[in-house]
Order: structure tokens, then sequence, then C-alpha cells
């Protein structure tokens, strides 16, 4: 394993759930000389500088990058394209410049074309997240033991590509480098779609609810309630997830529909055996994930985001 990497000045343009959580541990790993944040509003600012985090928290984006020596850029998929151009005149040659969005191919579309010769473009997927945003949602330990896919355009520089995975792993994940567009697909099935659908059962029985003025909050336990947590997640992000990566997850979705349509075939028909024999095949592919270790969101660090490590 690649020792810990130095940068000596780390922006990160957005200070929420993930910008948040890697100031924190780059911190404590002594990973930066300094670290600056953007944050748009003064509200967030005055919060960012009381938090003591990070060394300095300004206002613009360009300012941040200047000198940086690594760029991430921590904000809604949508927003990176037009940051990229904003930044892009005001980086420092050599700079390794990243992102945690949870769709690659877009990204890489959206900024490649505004970075400069010169710069280090490596885009990076931190997998590992929880349902809160905002400055005080980050922990430290979010990116421990859970994966960070890095998904470098061809004809980047290797070295740039060891540093940054040399920088996840310092943070405590494992890396994996993929094609944008394997990362997509993948993407799209273990976390898109389940997204959608804890979007929509939770709109579902909440139209239900008003419709039949019947208990659904009150009785939500167990699936449910696991499903209204992931229906929390932040809509400016998730709106963003759908619109940018729409070929895959409208791709993953048909053959959602497929299989739902094939489960609904044998409820309609009391085919028992077709049900168990499905639910047979799913629970071994759970307790295979378990076995694995990549079964809990986070390990039990016994602060508020404890829940996500819960075993089964
Ligand atoms: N929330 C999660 O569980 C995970 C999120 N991601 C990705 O990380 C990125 C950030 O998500 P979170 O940290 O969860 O969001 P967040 O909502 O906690 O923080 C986003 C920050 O970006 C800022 N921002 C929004 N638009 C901006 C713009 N145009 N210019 C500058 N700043 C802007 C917001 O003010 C906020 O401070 C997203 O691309 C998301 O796909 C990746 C892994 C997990
Ligand atoms: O909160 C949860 O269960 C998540 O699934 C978090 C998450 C959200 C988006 C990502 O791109 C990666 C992880």
């Amino acid at each position: 394993m690649s020792a810990a990497p130095h940068f000596n000045k780390i922006a990160l343009i957005g200070f929420g759930l993930i910008g948040g959580s890697i100031a924190r541990a780059a911190r404590e790993q002594g990973l930066a000389g300094e670290i600056v944040t953007t944050a748009r509003s003064a509200r967030t600012r005055a919060r960012v500088a009381e938090l003591g985090i990070v060394d300095r928290v300004v206002e613009t984006n360009v300012e941040a990058v200047k000198d940086a020596d690594l760029v991430i850029l921590c904000i809604p998929v949508g927003a990176c394209g037009p940051v990229a151009q904003e930044i892009a005149a005001h980086l420092k040659p050599g700079a390794i410049v990243s992102d945690v969005g949870s769709v690659k191919g877009a990204i890489v579309r959206d900024m490649a074309p505004h970075l400069p010769e010169g710069v280090h473009f490596v885009p990076a997927h931190p997998v590992a997240g929880t349902e809160h945003s905002g400055p005080d949602s980050g922990f430290a330990e979010l990116f421990i033991n859970r994966w960070c896919i890095l998904t470098p355009p061809a004809g980047v520089d290797p070295g740039a590509i060891e540093r940054l995975r040399a920088f996840w792993t310092a943070l405590g994940a494992r890396v994996e480098i993929m094609t944008p567009d394997h990362h997509d697909l993948v993407l799209a099935i273990t976390s898109h779609l389940p997204h959608l659908i804890a979007y929509t059962i939770v709109g579902t029985a909440d139209e239900l609810a008003q419709v039949t003025s019947s208990e659904v909050i009150k009785f939500s336990a167990g699936g449910f309630r696991d499903f209204t947590r992931i229906a929390a997640s932040d809509p400016t992000m998730w709106r963003d997830v759908f619109l940018a990566n729409k070929d895959a997850v409208l791709e993953m979705l048909g053959t959602f529909n497929e299989d739902l349509s094939k489960l609904t075939r044998a409820i309609r028909r009391n085919d028992g055996e077709a049900l168990f024999e499905h639910f047979t095949r799913t629970r071994a592919i759970r307790r295979g994930i378990v076995e694995i270790g990549q079964d809990s969101a986070a390990p039990d660090f016994g602060r508020p985001h404890a829940h996500l490590g819960k075993k089964a």
C-alpha cells in the first residue's frame, strides 16, 4: 500500500455531507498543509468557521482553488460542469482536480472540456453516505472500509491517479478503478434504483394514507421504515443523479419491471413455489454480502449515524 500523501493545499468546493467528511478525515490524518472550502451562503460560511475543521472558508470557488494541489468538487452532479468552467482558468498547473459525484459519465462529459492542459482530472465516487446533508452532517469515519471508485479518462498521468488513490486509502477507503460507463451501470442497480424505489413507495404509502385516512406512518415498522430513511435523502442531489444517469437507470428499470411482473404473476396464480424459490435465492445473496463484510453503510461509531452499522 502506498504511503499517505501530503498536499500543501486542498480546496473543497462545497462543505456538505461529503465535503465535510473529507475535511474532517483529511485533517485527522494530516493529509494537507491547508484545507480551504467554499460555502455559498453567509450563514453556512459562519457555521463552517464555527466548526473549526478547515483552515479557511471563502466565498468564491475561484478564490478557493488558487494554488491548491488538490481540488475536489463536493457538490451536486448537475453543478459540476458550470463550476469546472468557472475555476478552469484559476487552477494551478499540475493540480489534481476531482469530484465525488454519484454519476461518472456525465461528470466526465461536463467537466473535462473545460479543464486546461496541465491539470490532472481524476473523477471519484466514494460509495458511502447517509440521508443527511449540510455542514453538520459529515463525520471523519464515513469512508472507512467503504469503496471509492476512480474513473480516470484515458491518458491521465498515472502518478496523479496513484496520489488520489493514496489519498482515499488514507481516508480509510478501498479504491477501485473502472470506466465511467461501467460505474454508471453498476451504480444504477445498486444505488440509484433502490433510491427511486424508496422515493416511490413512501410517496405511494403517503397518498394511500391520505385517501384512506389510515395509520400508515404510525405502523411503519421494518421494511417501510428503512425506505423512509432512504427517501429522506437530498432532493437536489437525487434529481441530478437521475437526470445524469438517465440511460442506465431506464435500462435497469426495464429489467426491474419485468422481474416485478413475474412476481406479480406468481402472487396472482398462487404460485407459492415460484415465490419461495425467489425469496430463497435473494436470502442467499444477502448472506453472501454479509459474509464478505459489505452489509453495512458504516461501522458503528457510537454516533448519530450508528444505525447505519446495524447488522441484520
Ligand atoms: N449524500 C450521499 O450519501 C453521497 C453523495 N455523493 C455525492 O456527493 C456530492 C455532494 O453531496 P452531499 O455532500 O451529500 O451534498 P450536501 O447537500 O450535503 O452538500 C452539497 C454542498 O454543495 C453546495 N453547492 C450546491 N451547488 C453548488 C454550486 N453550484 N457551487 C458551489 N457549491 C454548491 C451546497 O451549498 C452544499 O454545501 C453529490 O454529487 C453526490 O452525488 C456521493 C456519495 C454519497
Ligand atoms: O444512505 C444510504 O444508504 C446511501 O446509499 C448513501 C449513498 C448515496 C449516494 C451514493 O452515491 C453513495 C451512497
